[in-house]
C-alpha cells in the first residue's frame, strides 16, 4: 500500500509507506489523491495528519521517474494545491527526512510538526533540478527571501531545531511528532485557516529584492562554474517576489523544463545514483557488500600527524570513534596535537552553529596522542599516515604487526604504493588494506579503499563501512601503481604540461579547465599539492636528476616524449604554494593566492627557443579534448585492466576527489554524453601526429564501444561481456 489511513478521534492520519525513504513515486500521489478525496467528503473526519512510514516522512520526488518511460501523470504540486486548499486543517508530523518534494508537501500543509531529529531541506539543486512543486514559490512567503534562498540554492539539510528557529515547522517534539501532531490538529479544529494557506500570503521583504537576487546570481556563477541549477533557483525566488504565486508556479516549471533540456539534471542524477552503488561492491569470489558482515570499529589509531594524519585523526573524532594519534618525536606530536585540536574546534564550532553538539560524548576528549607504539596494541584498527616511503612504510607494519592484537586491521594511507608488498612484511596480509584519503581528509569526501591479492572480504567490508561511518563515499579498486584517480591524473598533466611547452602559459590552461568547471585547474592544483612530490617520485625512477642515464635528449625518456619543465622549476627550489613560487607566484611561503608569474612567462620562452619548440597555433577547446580525452583513455584502460568495477566508479572518484565538476557526470559519463566515437577520433588524429606520447593511445574498451556505435553508459557493461576483474 502506497498510503494507508487510520482514525484518531475525529483525525484521519495518512501515512506515506514506500519504502526505504518514502519517495513520492507516481502509485504514492495517486494513492494520495484518493485517500485525501475521501477524507475531504467524510462527515467523521474533522482533521488529518500527514506522515511517514518507518520514521521518514518523505524524501521527495522518485528521482528515478524523471528519466524513465514511467514519466509522472500526476503532478506533486497540484496534490499540494489539493491539500492545501482543503477546509478541513492539514497538520504535517515530520520525522526523519523532509527532502524536496517532501517538503513541499509538508509546505503546502496548514501546520508542521517535526521531531528533533529529523532534517529538511531542498536539495533539488544538487541533482541538477530545483525544486518544482511550489517549494520555490511558498517557502519563501514563510521564511523571506534571504533564508529561502541560502536553503535552496546550496540544497543544505536543515535541523529540526533550525528550521523551527526559522519558521519552517510550528512545533518541534522529542517523542513522536505524529502523537503531536494529532494533538496540534484537534486544537486547530475551526480556526481560521486562511493566514496558514501560504500560496495566499504576499513574500515580506524589506530589502531590495532585485538588487539582493543579482549578487546572488553573480556569486553563484562565479562559485558554480557552469552549473546552471543554481543560477535556476535564484530566477525562481524572484518570481515569488515578483509574480503572483500562480505566475510564480508557471516560471518554476519553465525553468524546470529549461534545466532538463541542458543535460545536467541527467548526469547529477546519474551521480547521484552511482555514488549509492559503489556501495554495493562485489568481489569475483561472489562475496559482496550484503553477504559479509563488517567487524565493529570501537577504537581506531593513526600513525603521523602530518597534513593527512591530521584529518584522518579529526574524521574519526567527529565520527566519536576513540583514536589514537601517534608520532615519532615530542615536537611533531606537539604541533600534531595543536593543529588536530583546531580542527575538532572548527569542527564543534559548525555543529553549535547548526544547533547539534558532537552525537555522543565529545569528539575532543576522544583522541589521545602519544609517542608509544605499545598503546596501539589494542585498537580496532589502525591506519598507518605516513610520507610516501616504501621502506619507512614497512618499518612501520613490521613493528605493527608484531605489536597489535591478531585481529587488528591494519590499513595504509598511501596515495599509490603497491598494498601486496607494504602487507608482505607482516603477518596478517589478509587484515592489511590500503585506505587512500584524499586532502584535506576531514573534508573531502572521497576514500579509495584499495584491495591487495591477500585482502580477505571481511577486511573489504569493514574498510567500506569505516568510510560511511566516517561520512565518506567508499569505492572500492584494485591494487595498481597510484590506483584509479592519481593514475588517471598522468595522462591529464602530461598534456598540460606539453600544452606549455607548446606555447600555453599555465593561467590559459587552467582557466580552460576552470571554465568547464574543475575546482582547479591542473597548474594550480600541482602547486597546491607540492610539485617536489612528483619529482622525487620521477627521481626514484630515474625518469629526473642524476639517475637519468647520460647523453639522455633533456625532452625524451626511453625512446618517449617528456616533458622536464616541472623537474626544472624543483631545481630552482620553486615547489608551489609551499615555497611561495611554483607555476604561479604567491604572497608569501604557504600563500594561497595564485598570481601568473612574469618569470615563469620568460622561462617558457628561453626554454621554448632553447628546444627550437615552434609555438603551434593551438585552439582552447583543444587544450579541453587533450587533457580531457588523455584522463578518459586512462579510465579506459582502468576498466580494461579491471582496477574499478566499472564507470560509475571511477566518476564517482573524480567527482569526489578530484573537482571534476559534478553537473557533467564524471569523465566516463562525459566521455559517453561528448559521444565515444568523437572521443576516438581525437585521440587517434592526436597519437598518429604523435606516436611518441603512448598514453593517448586509444584503449581498446573506447575502440570497442565506439564500433558498437558508442552506447549509452548504462550500457557498457552489457556490451563489453566480462571483463578482468582484479577486485
Ligand atoms: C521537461 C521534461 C521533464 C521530465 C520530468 C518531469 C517531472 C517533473 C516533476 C517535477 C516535480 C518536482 C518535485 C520536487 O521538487 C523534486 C524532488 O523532490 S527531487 C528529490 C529531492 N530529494 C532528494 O534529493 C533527496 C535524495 N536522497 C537523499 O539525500 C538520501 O537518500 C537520504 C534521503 C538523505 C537518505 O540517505 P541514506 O540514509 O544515506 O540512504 P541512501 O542515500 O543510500 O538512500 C537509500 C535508498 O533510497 C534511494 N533514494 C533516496 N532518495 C530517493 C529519491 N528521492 N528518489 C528515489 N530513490 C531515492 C537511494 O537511491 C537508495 O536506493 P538503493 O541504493 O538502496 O537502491
Amino acid at each position: 500500500m502506497a498510503a494507508t489511513r487510520t482514525l484518531s478521534h475525529t483525525v484521519a492520519v495518512i501515512k506515506i509507506n514506500n519504502p526505504p525513504v518514502n519517495a513520492l513515486s507516481t502509485p504514492v500521489c495517486q494513492a494520495l489523491i484518493k485517500e485525501l478525496a475521501e477524507v475531504k467528503k467524510d462527515p467523521s473526519v474533522e482533521a488529518i495528519v500527514l506522515c511517514g512510514a518507518n520514521g521518514k516522512f518523505s524524501a521527495g520526488a522518485d528521482i528515478r521517474e524523471f528519466s524513465s518511460a514511467a514519466r509522472r501523470t500526476v503532478s506533486l504540486e497540484d496534490i499540494n494545491a489539493e491539500i492545501e486548499s482543503t477546509t478541513k486543517p492539514v497538520v504535517a508530523a515530520i520525522e526523519g527526512v523532509a527532502l524536496g518534494g517532501g517538503l513541499e508537501l509538508a509546505l503546502s500543509c496548514h501546520y508542521r510538526v517535526a521531531h528533533i531529529k529529523t532534517v529538511m531541506g531542498l536539495p533539488e539543486v544538487l541533482i541538477g533540478i530545483l525544486p518544482a512543486a511550489g517549494g520555490t514559490q511558498r517557502l519563501p512567503r514563510l521564511i523571506g527571501i534571504p533564508a529561502a534562498l541560502d536553503i535552496i540554492v546550496r540544497g543544505r539539510h536543515v535541523p529540526a531545531t533550525e528550521a523551527f528557529q526559522l519558521g519552517i515547522v510550528d512545533e518541534v517534539v522529542p517523542s513522536s511528532a505524529i502523537a503531536a501532531a494529532v494533538q496540534m490538529a484537534r486544537k486547530v479544529i475551526g480556526k481560521p485557516m486562511d493566514s496558514r494557506r501560504l500560496s495566499t500570503n504576499a513574500v515580506q521583504y524589506n530589502i531590495n529584492v532585485d538588487a539582493f537576487l543579482d549578487t546572488a546570481l553573480e556569486k553563484a556563477k562565479r562559485q558554480f562554474r557552469g552549473a546552471q541549477a543554481p543560477l535556476a533557483c535564484i530566477e525562481a525566488v524572484r518570481a515569488s517576489a515578483q509574480l503572483p504565486y500562480q505566475r510564480g508556479i508557471e516560471k518554476e516549471r519553465q525553468l524546470f523544463a529549461s534545466l532538463w533540456a541542458t543535460g545536467q539534471p541527467q548526469a547529477q542524477q546519474y551521480a547521484f545514483f552511482s555514488e549509492r552503488n559503489v556501495g554495493k561492491w562485489t568481489l569475483p569470489s561472489g562475496e559482496r557488500w550484503d553477504n559479509v558482515r563488517p567487524c565493529q570499529i570501537r577504537t581506531a589509531a593513526v600513525i603521523g600527524l602530518g597534513t593527512m594524519g591530521r584529518g584522518i585523526v579529526t574524521s574519526l573524532s567527529k565520527s566519536n570513534i576513540p583514536v589514537i594519534a601517534l608520532e615519532q618525536d615530542t615536537k611533531q606530536l606537539d604541533s600534531g596535537k595543536k593543529a588536530v585540536n583546531s580542527l575538532l574546534e572548527r569542527e564543534a564550532e559548525k555543529l553549535k552553529k547548526q544547533g547539534n553538539s558532537f552525537a555522543e560524548g565529545n569528539g575532543l576528549g576522544s583522541v589521545h596522542f602519544t609517542l608509544n607504539f605499545e598503546d596501539l596494541k589494542n585498537v580496532d584498527l589502525v591506519i598507518e599516515a605516513v610520507y610516501e616511503n616504501m621502506n619507512l612504510k614497512k618499518d612501520i607494519f613490521r613493528k605493527l604487526s608484531s605489536i597489535m592484537k591478531p585481529d587488528a586491521f591494519l590499513c595504509t594511507n598511501t596515495s599509490g604504493l603497491n598494498i601486496d608488498e607494504i602487507a608482505s612484511v607482516t603477518n596478517r596480509p589478509q587484515l592489511v588494506i590500503g585506505t587512500h584519503f584524499f586532502s584535506p581528509a576531514n573534508i573531502m569526501r572521497l576514500l579509495e579503499v584499495v584491495r591487495g591479492r591477500h585482502t580477505s572480504p571481511t577486511t573489504i567490508a569493514t574498510a567500506m563501512s569505516l568510510g560511511k561511518m566516517l561520512g565518506k563515499v567508499a569505492v572500492l579498486v584494485g591494487n595498481c601503481p597510484l590506483f584509479v584517480g592519481n593514475r588517471m591524473l598522468g595522462p591529464y598533466l602530461e598534456q598540460a604540461n606539453y600544452l606549455l611547452e607548446e606555447g600555453y602559459y599555465p593561467e590559459e590552461v587552467d582557466q580552460a579547465l576552470e571554465e568547464f568547471g574543475f575546482a582547479m585547474g591542473p597548474f594550480r592544483m600541482m602547486d597546491l599539492a607540492g610539485l617536489d612530490v612528483g619529482w622525487r617520485s620521477r627521481m626514484e625512477k630515474g625518469l629526473a636528476g642524476s639517475g637519468v642515464p647520460p647523453g639522455t635528449p633533456a625532452r625524451q625518456r626511453e625512446g618517449n616524449r617528456y616533458c622536464p619543465l616541472a623537474d626544472m622549476l624543483c631545481e630552482l627550489g620553486r615547489f608551489g604554494q609551499k615555497s611561495g613560487k611554483g607555476w604561479y607566484q604567491y604572497e608569501k611561503p604557504g600563500g594561497r593566492h595564485a598570481h601568473p608569474d612574469p618569470w615563469v612567462r620568460d622561462f617558457l620562452a628561453k626554454y621554448r627557443k632553447t628546444y627550437n619548440i615552434k609555438q603551434q597555433a593551438v585552439h582552447p577547446e583543444q587544450i579541453l579534448q587533450r587533457c580531457l580525452y588523455a584522463l578518459i583513455n586512462e579510465g579506459f584502460r582502468v576498466l580494461e585492466d579491471g582496477i574499478a568495477s566499472g564507470p560509475e566508479d571511477i566518476d564517482v572518484i573524480y567527482n569526489n576527489g578530484y573537482g571534476w565538476p559534478k553537473h557533467r557526470g564524471g569523465p566516463m559519463y562525459y566521455a559517453s554524453a561528448v559521444g565515444l566515437h568523437e572521443v576516438l577520433m581525437v585521440l587517434e588524429g592526436y597519437h598518429k601526429a604523435n606516436p611518441d606520447v603512448p598514453s593517448m593511445k586509444p584503449s581498446f574498451l573506447l575502440k570497442k564501444l565506439a564500433a558498437v556505435g558508442g552506447p549509452p553508459i548504462k550500457e557498457w557493461r552489457t556490451q563489453l561481456g566480462k571483463l578482468p576483474n582484479k577486485l
